[in-house]
């Protein structure tokens, strides 16, 4: 099978020497003279797909930036790389492993297969297996161990196990049944899981834990806190049947932890963590949201799979912002990326996204293991609007870097409130307006500006950014969403040419903190780290509570 970007470097062939020439003919070009040298450009630079409305046109790019990056796409095989990601082929090259979270969500008819074996029928079956029990515990069959009914439930975990089912309670929290109360704890910081429990009924408890390898150790270590809560307050280990279930793709480790493997919801390699809400990671949201839900938010992602997998390049939603993405970070040199929700329920989502993007696209060797000649992953940053613009939009409209955001906007609210959705949408409109247009010392001194502060009140304008505008926040357009952002990230790795699926850069620190542990515990004073973190050690030993 071809691998991501083929085997020359990217830099070397015609497609990115075009783009070379192409960015110094554009880079001094305002947004203003490309909008005014053509009147319908905000109608035409647009793309859609099943109510997902995307407006390109305050990019500084032209058609020809689009038929360009097209290019570079077709030349870096990124149509056989969907094709070889879509069927199951190994595209984690270096775990060996394919890449399927689009079977998570495909029909029950399709076949896709992994080693001979069709996966379809097994996502579909966990599925329902999933179903059957969050309906029990909606329903209140599912009891406590003193009978009580489940009124909270607590996801334990981490990272790919954490961020996509918070994100996406908080988004869909209008759809969750008001009878359960869920909290989610990450942080091995033991106030996270202090503070989630402190005010909730353990007999009313249902702890989720969710772990892919069931051996993170900060999962791990929730973990056991909780269940040694449980025991404590209920005095019989019989207990962990009715308050504990597990996610995961290790049933081995689960058992050992001592859940019981009946309780337990799988998921396979071939989902990568960041890439998991849609498998049974999800089990958290659909206890909340429920089944029929779970299902919408599934067929939502299968929507945009399918338009991934078909659309032309220059009108397929993912492959354009991975494709924007490409020309700012690496022809004009931008090393952030913001993403901003007009919408309060998407307050997570920046949070999620930059594990997908970060963790897989954050890298500095190709696939074959040859340093990259240009960089990847921008940072990627954000917080929900109109919040941020009392914050750090200054530093957008007037700073000295350059940020590409991508602003999106929910039409219809799930509120009342029809006001507060017209100024929030005015806002999310207004910005995007005030970046791509600016102030020109002109214009300022016709409001009157002083001249001496005229300096201070010009913007420059000439900030890019793409408008993602869907009708409502449904589970389904959630779905959509996450696949949109899911595929561009494929995009952007597949054409730079990096394994976007394995995530070795976090290996080190993890195994430096459990040798400092034993450290930390101990009163040997031989320590042989640095200087620095031999001192941090020491006064942190001297100081402890012991
Ligand atoms: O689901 P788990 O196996 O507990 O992993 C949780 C997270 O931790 C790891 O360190 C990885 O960097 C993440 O990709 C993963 O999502």
């Amino acid at each position: 099978m071809r691998k991501a970007g083929g085997n020359v470097g990217i830099t070397s062939i015609p497609a990115w020497a075009a783009l070379e020439t192409h960015y110094q003919a554009l880079r001094d070009v305002h947004l203003r003279d490309l909008f005014a040298q053509d009147a319908r450009r905000g109608e035409s630079l647009t793309a859609e797909h099943d109510g997902i409305y995307l407006d390109f046109s305050k990019n500084r790019v032209t058609r020809r930036t689009i038929d360009l990056l097209v290019a570079l796409a077709e030349a870096r095989g990124l149509r056989d790389g969907i094709e070889a990601m879509f069927t199951g082929h190994r595209v984690n090259a270096t775990e060996d492993r394919a890449v399927l979270h689009v079977a998570l969500r495909a029909p029950r008819d399709a076949s896709i297969r992994v080693d001979g074996e069709d996966v379809v029928p097994k996502v579909h079956a966990v599925l329902e297996r999933m179903s059957r029990f969050a309906e029990r515990v909606r329903q209140g069959e599912w009891r406590g161990f003193t009978g009580q009914r489940i009124r909270n439930v607590v996801n334990i975990g981490i990272g790919g196990s954490h961020l996509g089912p918070e994100m996406a309670y908080e988004a869909l929290r209008d759809f969750a049944d008001e009878r359960l109360e869920f909290r989610f704890v990450s942080n091995v910081d033991g106030s996270d899981i202090s503070r989630a429990l402190r005010d909730l009924h353990l007999a009313q408890t249902l702890f989720v834990v969710s772990s892919k390898t069931f051996t993170t150790s900060e999962t791990l270590t929730n973990a056991r806190t909780a269940r040694q809560w449980v025991l404590d307050a209920m005095g019989d280990p019989a207990a962990v049947r009715n308050h504990f279930v597990a996610v995961s793709a290790n049933p081995t480790e689960v058992e050992a932890f001592g859940i019981d493997p009946q309780n337990m919801f799988e998921f396979w390699d071939w989902v990568g963590g960041r890439y998991s809400v849609h498998s049974a990671i999800g089990l958290s949201l659909m206890l909340a949201i429920g089944p029929e839900h779970f299902r919408a938010m599934l067929a939502g992602a299968r929507s945009m799979d399918d338009h991934f997998r078909t659309a032309p390049f220059e009108r397929n939603l993912p492959v354009l912002l991975g494709l924007l993405g490409i020309w700012y970070r690496n022809f004009f040199g931008a090393q952030t990326h913001a993403v901003l929700p007009y919408d309060q329920r998407l307050a997570r989502f920046a949070a999620y996204l930059q594990q997908l993007d970060m963790e897989s696209n954050g890298k500095s060797v190709d696939w074959a293991g040859r340093p990259m000649p240009v960089d990847t992953a921008p940072v990627v940053w954000g917080e929900p609007g109109t919040n941020g613009q009392h914050a750090f939009f200054q530093m957008l409209h007037q700073g000295t870097t350059l940020v590409p955001c991508d602003f999106i906007g929910t039409i219809e609210p799930a509120h009342g409130l029809q006001e507060h959705q017209d100024l929030l949408m005015a806002n999310l409109f207004a910005q995007t307006e005030a970046l791509a247009f600016g102030k020109t010392p002109e214009e300022a001194q016709r409001e009157g500006v002083p001249v001496e502060q005229l300096a201070h009140r010009v913007f420059a304008g000439n900030r890019p950014s793409n408008t993602l505008l869907i009708p409502r926040l449904t589970p389904y357009t959630l779905g959509q969403l996450i696949a949109l952002y899911e595929h561009k990230v494929f995009t952007q790795g597949w054409i730079w040419g990096v394994n976007s699926f394995d995530q070795w850069g976090v290996e080190l620190g993890k195994a430096l903190a459990n040798r400092i542990l034993t450290e930390l515990q101990s009163d040997d004073p031989q320590l042989a780290h640095d200087s620095s973190t031999n001192a941090l050690i020491e006064r942190y030993r001297r100081c402890r509570r012991r």
